[in-house]
């Protein structure tokens, strides 16, 4: 197994002190946001001593013990490479790891959604930047936070929703302080704002697309963005996390996907999306004629979630969004005259990862004795 210390550079990052004992750590899934996390808990130098990374896997390689330095392959060279074995890996968590125990699912995948609430329930904070587990039914998103609470352990996914931005966070602080929010309006597709961004610079839709997927702000399979699933996830974790309840057929959405596209094989549907350039580019210009920009843009209120293309007047702050840039407007009972705003980069591995980071040290800090039986 390969082994791994961490830098001797000097401390840049608060260390998570307050806990007397190291914190493990195991990270499912090191594709772009998995292995930036790797990198940024490595570069923690002396102040993240205390993080300790007990195991990592890819759907193909899984490994225990720290991962290889490599800040390329972190899983390269790494004994015991095998993919997977979920049940396996989940029983040795819940039974044999010490604590505290930081579970981040980095994967995206329905199969390791499945596994945080008996996991949650065994004592292990979940972290995750994965929107599935919370856009299942309202009840299955119930039960995730009651295991956490019960268990005493955190259910951190503050990265579901604009990844590093501070936005879930903010929704929880409000409800929390006894604030209502009544609506919630924003452009929180990354991919998105970056592909209307570039079609308006001269780039062509599957083009941008392309750019996308390779600057790592697509989800796993980048129909998701496109579709306006992954929006619509999102505004249904913000409109859950600001107490209302919602299923996920109850959200209106638009899809950019072609019909003629939405089964084909990936690597296809990719090669063929450029048979909609031709529609994107006269819908961008035809938006720039009426000096607006293309947004995808999603709005929640009591009466419901919608999300769709809208053309925006350019001179507004939804309109003047570029690159991979998110922007929320939160109305309030408190910010009824004026909305509370969060704006920034809302994908990359970087941010994201990040903002994971940030929840592991939080879920440690915060970490409360379980509740007593009902
Ligand atoms: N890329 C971004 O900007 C952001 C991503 N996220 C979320 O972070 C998660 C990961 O995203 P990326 O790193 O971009 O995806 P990715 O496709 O680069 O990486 C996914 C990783 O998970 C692994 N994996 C997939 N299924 C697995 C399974 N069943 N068991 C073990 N490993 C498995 C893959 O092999 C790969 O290593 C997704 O849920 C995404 O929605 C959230 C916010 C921003
Ligand atoms: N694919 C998402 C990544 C963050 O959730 C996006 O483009 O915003």
């Amino acid at each position: 197994m390969a082994s791994h210390s961490f830098s001797a550079s000097p401390p840049v990052a608060p260390s998570t002190s307050s806990c007397p004992s190291p914190v493990h750590v195991y990270v499912a899934g090191v594709g772009d946001v998995g292995a930036a996390l790797l990198r940024q808990i490595d570069a923690r130098g002396d102040a993240g001593r205390d993080l300790h990374v007990i195991g990592a896997c890819t759907s193909r390689r899984a490994a225990w013990g720290a991962p290889n330095r490599d800040p390329e392959a972190p899983l390269a060279g790494v004994d015991e490479a095998a993919p997977p074995d979920w049940p396996a890996i989940v029983d040795r968590l819940a039974q044999e790891t010490p604590r505290p125990l930081v579970f981040v699912d980095a994967t995206g995948s329905p199969d390791v959604a499945d596994y945080y609430e008996p996991l949650l329930r065994a004592g292990v904070h979940v972290v995750t930047p994965s929107k599935l587990a919370n856009t299942r039914s309202q009840a299955a998103f119930d039960r995730l936070r009651e295991a956490a609470a019960e268990a005493g352990v955190q259910y951190r996914y503050e990265t579901t929703v604009g990844a590093g931005l501070p936005v879930v966070q903010t929704v929880r602080n409000l409800v929390a302080t006894g604030d209502r929010v009544r609506s919630i309006r924003g452009v929180v597709s990354g991919t998105l704002t970056f592909l209307f961004s570039a079609l308006r610079d001269g780039s062509s839709f599957s083009e941008a697309v392309r750019a996308a997927v390779d600057r790592g702000y697509a989800e796993p399979d980048v129909r998701d963005d496109l579709s306006g699933t992954d929006v619509a996830r999102k505004f249904l974790i913000l409109a859950r996390t600001a107490g209302y309840a919602v299923e996920p057929t109850e959200v209106q959405v638009e899809s950019l996907v072609p019909d003629s596209l939405a089964d084909a094989p990936y690597e296809a549907f990719l090669d063929r999306l450029s048979t909609v350039d031709p529609y994107w580019r006269e819908r961008s210009a035809a938006a720039a004629a009426e000096s607006a920009v293309l947004q995808y843009v999603g709005r929640f209120s009591p009466e419901g979630i919608e999300v769709g293309v809208e053309p925006v007047p350019g001179d507004t702050a939804l309109g003047q969004l570029g690159a991979q840039e998110n922007l929320f407007e939160v109305t309030t009972d408190r910010y009824a005259a004026v909305p509370l705003v969060v704006r920034g980069p809302g994908a990359g591995p970087s941010v994201t990862a990040a903002g994971v980071l940030a929840d592991v040290l939080t879920a440690v800090r915060e970490a409360r004795p379980p509740s007593p039986p009902a």
